[in-house]
């Protein structure tokens, strides 16, 4: 689906490069967090990405074709891009208006669009909101604006920076149902994540970049737990990972999971 091949990438008026000898594949459906410090290259990945920039050497391909070969509508159609900033990817008047914008260019019928229109606002809460100036909404429903726009287009695949800032904890989960959906129906996802324990709970496969080099590529049990994996690194473990480690007890993402052994470990301690 997405391939990265031995790219390299330098900012102008810069000596040094950004990206360094990347090559990464991602699968269709795959759901993937990129990790790592400020300034390792994460959001400069993602713009390459999406076909915002072009690398210095090497390629980006999506489903075989280069990127820098697809028009812009072929990119739109194919590629969601959530930025850091909501802000700055909302331009109309009401919800409503603002997802069925992305959805013109798509050249579907009026009945198609509607649904959608319906769908994307089921999904994501905002039907009470639908005719809202979009920036008069609170944080975390400004930014599900941003991904029922997403929604509606239905791309290939997504590419996330910092999905999780300004959602609160109902907006959060929220947003991580709609995840679960994406996976569900086969859409790839590639998202910039500080929050290791919303990585842990949401993605099977962890990119850690360090100063523009992969160093680590695996599952988040394998990427966040294990210092010697990141020797560059000082990634914290998710809460879950360092009370497992701590506790000696099998490692879970979820909550639940992790309970049930914590109270197996604990009837066990009993006996
Ligand atoms: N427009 C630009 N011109 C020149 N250098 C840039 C530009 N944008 C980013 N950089 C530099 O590229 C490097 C990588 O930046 P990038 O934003 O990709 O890192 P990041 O991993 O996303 O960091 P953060 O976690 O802080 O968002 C940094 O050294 C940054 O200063």
């Amino acid at each position: 689906m997405l391939r990265f091949e031995n790219l390299y990438f330098r900012w102008p008026n810069t000596i040094q490069d950004t990206l360094t000898q990347l090559s990464i594949k991602i699968t269709a459906g795959e759901q993937v967090a990129l990790v790592g410090d400020n300034g390792a290259g994460k959001s400069t990945l993602l713009r390459l990405a999406a076909g915002l920039l072009q690398p210095r050497q090497g390629q980006v391909q999506l489903n075989g074709d280069l990127i820098s070969k697809l028009s812009a509508t072929q990119r739109a159609t194919q590629i969601g891009i959530l930025f850091q900033e909501v802000e700055k990817q909302v331009f109309h008047s009401s919800v409503k208006q603002e997802i069925a914008f992305g959805l013109k260019r798509l050249k579907i019928s009026k009945q198609e669009m509607n649904q959608r229109i319906a769908d994307a606002l089921e999904i994501c809460h905002l039907e009470d909101v639908a005719d809202h100036h979009p920036l008069d909404l609170n944080a975390g429903q400004k930014r599900m604006v941003a991904v029922a726009c997403l929604s509606a287009v239905r791309p290939k695949i997504l590419l996330l920076d910092e999905p999780s800032r300004d959602f609160d904890t109902l907006w959060l989960t929220r947003f991580e149902n709609w995840l679960a959906v994406q996976k569900d129906i086969g859409c790839a996802v590639l998202a910039i994540s500080h929050d290791l324990d919303f990585v842990a709970r949401n993605f099977q496969r962890v990119l850690h970049l360090s100063a523009g080099k992969l160093i680590a590529d695996g599952s988040p049990e394998k990427i966040l737990c294990h210092a010697d994996l990141q020797p560059d690194s000082l990634l914290p473990a998710p809460t879950l990972y360092s009370l497992s480690h701590a506790l000696n007890i099998q490692l879970e993402n979820t909550p639940e999971h992790w309970a049930n052994n914590f109270a197996r470990l604990n009837q066990r301690d009993q006996r």
